[in-house]
């Protein structure tokens, strides 16, 4: 995680990064942000903080390519597009109702009527704890279990780099940290950049947080979480980075 003038040589890394450059947004007379630049490192987990409305949603469904920018570009850090090398996962699990968990997950390869890998399938979906639920509807699953069956979904995709809005914000503590636990450890060799409102999901996850504040927003020098991810909530290493967090927040609230 660092600004692109210091840019890692990231080719030597298979999971190609994330590379923002002179990125900004606006919105008739309001300028969102301006000049952004930042480099995220190919397998880097990287989570995007920052107050309601300063722009985190904006920044990821750009980065995305869900949305347009007003100026600047987004590439990989081997500098190619990132386009087709992108799951996006939000807070809604978007599952289709009338499709089972099975259907859901391969749902991409169908659309582009591609032959669905059903090995790798019945493999996500074993990793992710619903082996046992392939035929089972939505409707049917707890809020938890419709997240890992989204999480199969965007792992299914064998995209290298993933991003997520706030994908566990609607669940109940403890599904969320078991949650969290299962998106480290699948996640792992990914590129990853995830907003979040929650300091202890933040600190738990990241190699590094970013924290987005002001107007236009400018993004803070990133914190270094030591150790590595998914920390337990004890970990002295995710203490610390919290406790810097929060002084962060109350210093940009200033
Ligand atoms: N299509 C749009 N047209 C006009 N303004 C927009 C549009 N999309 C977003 N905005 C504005 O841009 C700002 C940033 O919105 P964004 O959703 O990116 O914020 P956020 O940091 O993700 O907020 P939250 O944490 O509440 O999800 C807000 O003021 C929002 O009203």
């Amino acid at each position: 995680m660092r600004p692109p003038a210091g840019a890692r040589q990231s080719s030597q890394n298979a999971t190609p990064g994330i590379r923002v450059e002179n990125l900004t947004l606006r919105f008739g007379e309001h300028t969102i942000f301006e000049n952004l630049n930042f480099e995220i490192g190919g397998g880097e987990f990287v989570v995007l903080l920052g107050s309601s409305g300063v722009g985190k949603s904006s920044l990821l469904k750009i980065i995305g390519g869900l949305a347009k920018a007003t100026a600047g570009k987004v590439t990989g850090t081997d500098g190619q597009p990132v386009a087709n090398r992108i799951a996006y996962m939000g807070q809604q699990d978007l599952l289709f109702p009338w499709l089972n968990v099975f259907e859901n997950v391969t749902l991409g390869a169908r659309l582009r009527h591609e032959k669905v890998d059903r090995d790798w399938a019945e493999h996500l979906l074993e990793r992710v704890g619903l082996g046992n639920r392939h035929k089972v509807l939505p409707s049917a699953l707890s809020g938890g279990m419709r997240q890992r069956a989204a999480i199969a979904r965007t792992l299914y995709e064998r995209r290298p780099i993933v991003l997520m809005d706030e994908p566990f914000s609607a669940l109940d503590a403890i599904t969320r940290a078991m949650v969290q636990d299962l998106a480290a450890e699948m996640l792992a060799d990914r590129t990853v950049l995830l907003i979040t409102h929650d300091p202890m999901e933040a600190c738990r996850l990241g190699h590094h947080l970013i924290v987005l504040s002001g107007h236009p927003a400018r993004l803070g020098t990133p914190i270094t979480v030591a150790g590595k991810p998914p920390r337990s909530p004890d970990d002295p290493d995710l203490q610390k980075s919290q406790g810097e967090l929060l002084r962060l927040f109350v210093e940009n609230a200033r």
